[in-house]
């Protein structure tokens, strides 16, 4: 079962915020990674819209479905508010972030016993419009053991300490805390995704260490990237990287 790729589009869509026009725009760029191999794109319309904005999420959702088989993943905290514009767009899946509104980014996952009535709330509202649900969880077996308590699908590993420590050589000091929490996911029958933080040197490492990974979302490195290198060819590099890893 090979690794989907899910490009986040929020960078696209904060270098368009930054002029007030469609430019670059959102639905380009989610084309261009959709002809070029990737399965999916994310967006994460934060409260304040710093990039990606709720009719982004209504644009996407009829994009894809001129690419067959691709999928729509929107990313937030489910306030009601947000879980209105899911509603709305009804992507084929949805992660639940537990951010904060002003958060630079995403830094922590779910406490889910802790909150584990309010996410089964959520999950049963997503899945009565046939919304897939996501976790967005720390690499720690013991909290993705607790995820399917919530009727959630999935959950997506937040790789941030994984990248950073790749980034200086000591991915290996790290990487055992993901294999485990992948493996955890495996044991409790859920699907498993991963992201942030995510780039074009550290991404075979992770895949060829936690197997199973069934989607990964990479915006931020990707597109610094493309800035050098190109959005497509970026893209496909990715994709090829995923499909390598079996
Ligand atoms: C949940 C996660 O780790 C990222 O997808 C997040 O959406 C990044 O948000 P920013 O693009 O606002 O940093
Ligand atoms: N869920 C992770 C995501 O969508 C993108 O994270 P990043 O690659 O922008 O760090």
């Amino acid at each position: 079962m090979p690794t989907l790729l899910s490009v986040n589009l929020n960078k696209i869509a904060l270098i368009r915020n930054s002029r007030g026009r469609d430019y670059p725009s959102v639905e380009h760029f989610a084309r261009i990674a959709l002809e070029n191999g990737a399965s999916g794109v994310t967006i994460h319309p934060r409260p304040d819209q710093r990039h990606a904005r709720n009719a982004d999420a209504m644009a996407l959702a009829a994009l894809v479905k001129d690419f067959a088989g691709a999928e729509l993943n929107i990313e937030g905290y489910p306030s009601r508010e947000f879980l209105d514009v899911v509603l709305q767009a009804r992507p084929a899946q949805c992660t639940l972030v537990p951010d904060e509104p002003g958060q630079i980014t995403s830094d922590h996952g779910w406490d889910i016993r802790s909150h584990l009535t309010f996410l089964q709330e959520v999950v049963a509202e997503l899945h009565a419009a046939g919304v897939r649900v996501s976790l967005f969880v720390d690499p720690d077996p013991a909290q993705v053991a607790l995820a399917p308590q919530t009727g959630a699908d999935r959950v997506e590993l937040y790789t941030e300490d994984y990248a950073l420590k790749h980034g200086e050589g000591s991915h290996a000091s790290v990487i055992d805390s993901y294999v485990q929490a992948g493996a955890a996911a495996s044991q409790a029958g859920l699907g498993l995704n991963a992201g942030h933080d995510l780039n074009l040197d550290n991404l075979a490492d992770f895949l060829s260490a936690v197997r199973g990974v069934n989607e990964v979302s990479i915006g931020h490195a990707l597109t610094v990237e493309a800035l050098e290198q190109g959005y497509a060819n970026v893209v496909r590099q990715y994709v090829a990287i995923c499909q390598a890893a079996g």
